[in-house]
């Protein structure tokens, strides 16, 4: 009998992985659940199966499937998705399923840390090998990388370990090193994709512009014919093309842009500056609480509150009664001009309403924004002295605090152990918590795009979220003088004028008393979302007009018995002219009271 003879093995050299891919089982590919457009070939099979056995996902959400395949064949991308919208998978999958390493260029330290942790814990496939060179990197890793990306490139071994490496632009314009590296590893054909993550800041039309992100384009003349993908939650079309231009992506990239529209969010505004018919619908929306299955509805029974204005009043009153005003932290006297006194109580009212906002969701979880570092540490303290009795932890996270203390407090935050962060905008981007339920903002952001996208923390896991603004026309003045610059760094020309430009957007949403908060933000990124779709949030203008989530009117008072007989005269009574001001009485009360006088 003839016998087969089984072929002999390869040697060893042609065993090796070229991929991560390679080394995960093969197992059976999930059956996708939406129907696709086309028949599902051997990468959308690959696509499918990494998908599961690296990131524990069982489907892919809008946008991202077809990124990666375009991704994966070696073409430009551009992705616009909202935040939360998984834009990171759309360039961490292909980079597991592609030979060579993916440089991901990123622009805030901690979203990098928070990425690379995330990829080498991923425990399915023993975790992605992944890393970062930036200012916070050890020397010895550094060292280590590079050289492990050199011998790479020049044939010592086989293929790097590392699949994704992130990297500050800043980092990227300076080492010269690190560039040689990089034209070494596209000679070899071991460079995948150089990805631009957060992409806005390339464009000076964005609100973020970082002048190392406007070099990146440079990078194509000496990696020519290396893909980009650039990812981005809140571009507008000015700021797409200008991004297009910048990085000098292909006309035959493969585009991917969402409507930004985020319905689980719902928005709000609370105006402290007067007491605008606005303030009646965003005492609404404070007094609206959610529950946990997502419906919005009245809580059950709160007393009637005071408007904020009778409360400031009250408070001056007892001012007045109590002599020398005295600081409430540091307790000393402070005898405020008038003018300085009032931006005092006011950002009270802001602290105040932050307590309450934040006392009405004890149990959950949320980031409140404050604009200095000073008040991110005092809201802090405010929060965690009011808020005993329900339980509230508070802590403040900025870019004073060393780096072991933010990590502590944000560990401290992401497993759930503290509710609240108080932070700067430090703490914006690369937040992946899932159940932040609320993000407030207790001053005015500089534009509706940090704005959106500060925001766009609240409600990741698709579950209602509740994003308001704690408004003062004052802050409009502060944040001018800030982006105007001081002293030498006075800033000029049309750089500044678009910032005070989209300063004027954010302080006109701020003050709308009319139309839908979520339509305007969503507009402004792209088309009009158009009307609520209803039942679920959307914003307390939108809330105020409904009907069905008005709150009872009081009962008519029953008409009050009169007894017939003569008139009784009534005293006469004299009020200090400065009481009947700070009482804020009807202009008739004041001349009443002066003719008295007179
Ligand atoms: N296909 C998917 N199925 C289930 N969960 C997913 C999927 N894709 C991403 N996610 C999860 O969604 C969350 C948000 O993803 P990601 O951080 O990539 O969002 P993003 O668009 O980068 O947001 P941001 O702009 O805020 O950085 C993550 O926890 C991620 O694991």
């Amino acid at each position: 009998m003839a016998r087969t003879k089984t072929p002999p093995p390869p040697p060893a050299h042609q065993m090796r992985q070229t991929t991560l891919f390679d080394a995960l089982p093969r197992a059976r590919p999930q059956q996708p659940q939406a129907r696709r457009a086309h028949e599902p070939d051997a990468l959308d099979q690959k696509l499918d199966l990494a998908l599961s056995a690296v990131f524990g996902h069982q489907g892919f959400r809008p946008g991202q499937r077809a990124t990666c395949r375009a991704a994966a064949q070696g073409r430009d991308c551009v992705v616009i998705l909202p935040t939360g919208g998984g834009k990171s998978l759309c360039y961490q999958l292909p980079a597991v399923i592609t030979r060579g390493v993916t440089i991901v260029v990123s622009p805030l330290l901690s979203l990098i840390e928070d990425q690379v942790s995330t990829l080498i814990s991923l425990e399915r496939c023993g975790g992605v090998p992944a890393a970062h060179l930036t200012s916070s990197t050890k020397e010895t890793t550094s060292r280590a990388i590079l050289r492990e990306l050199h011998s790479a490139a020049e044939g010592r071994v086989d293929y790097p370990t590392l699949k994704l490496l992130y990297v500050t632009p800043e980092r990227l314009a300076l080492s010269e090193n690190f560039r040689d590296v990089l034209e070494k590893l596209h000679r070899a054909n071991l460079l995948a994709r150089i990805v631009v993550d957060e992409a806005h800041c390339v464009s000076e039309w964005g609100h973020d512009f970082r002048p190392d992100y406007r070099k990146l384009g440079q990078l194509r003349s000496f990696l020519p014919g290396v893909p980009f993908m650039a990812l981005t939650a809140t571009a507008t079309q000015a700021c797409e093309s200008d991004l297009r231009k910048s990085l000098k992506i292909k006309p035959t990239a493969h585009a991917h842009r969402t409507s930004a529209d985020r319905p689980n969010l719902r928005f709000g505004v609370r105006d402290f500056s007067d007491c605008s018919p606005v303030n009646a619908a965003a005492s609404f929306f404070l007094s609206h609480t959610s529950r946990v299955d997502g419906v919005w509805a009245p809580p059950d029974a709160t007393p009637p509150k005071p408007s904020p204005r009778q409360e400031r009043h009250t408070r001056r009153v007892a001012l007045m009664a109590s002599g020398p005003r005295t600081h409430p932290h540091t307790g000393t006297p402070s005898p405020l001009p008038p003018h300085a006194a009032d931006a005092y109580n006011a950002q009270e009212d802001v602290r105040d309403a932050v307590v309450d906002f934040v006392r009405r969701r004890a149990g959950q979880c949320g980031i409140v924004y404050c604009m200095t570092q000073a008040d991110a540490e005092a809201c802090a303290d405010h929060l965690t002295d009011k808020l005993k009795d329900v339980g509230t932890t508070a802590h403040h996270y900025h870019a004073g605090m060393t780096q072991l203390q933010r990590r502590v407090v944000q560990a401290a935050w992401q497993q759930g152990k503290l509710d609240v962060v108080c932070a700067t905008i430090a703490y914006g981007m690369g937040i992946d918590k899932a159940d932040v339920r609320y993000v407030v903002h207790a001053s005015l952001a500089k534009s509706l795009e940090g704005y959106y996208q500060e925001a766009g923390r609240a409600g990741r896991d698709g579950r209602a979220s509740e994003c308001l603004m704690l408004y003062r026309d004052q802050d409009v003045g502060k944040v001018q003088k800030l982006l105007r610059g001081f002293g030498r760094k006075k800033r000029r020309g049309p750089k500044l004028q678009r910032d005070l430009d989209r300063l004027d957007d954010m302080a006109r949403y701020c003050g709308m008393k009319d139309g839908c908060r979520r339509r305007q933000l969503v507009g402004h990124f792209g088309k009009d979302p158009g009307p609520s779709s209803g039942g679920g949030p959307c914003c307390d203008l939108c809330d105020a007009r409904n009907p069905a989530l008005r709150p009872p009117a009081p009962p008519p008072k029953p008409p009050a018995v009169r007894k017939r007989g003569p008139p009784v005269p009534q005293p006469r009574v004299r009020k200090a002219p400065e009481v009947v001001d700070l009482l804020g009485d009807s202009d008739d009360e004041v001349l009443a009271s002066k003719r008295a006088r007179a």
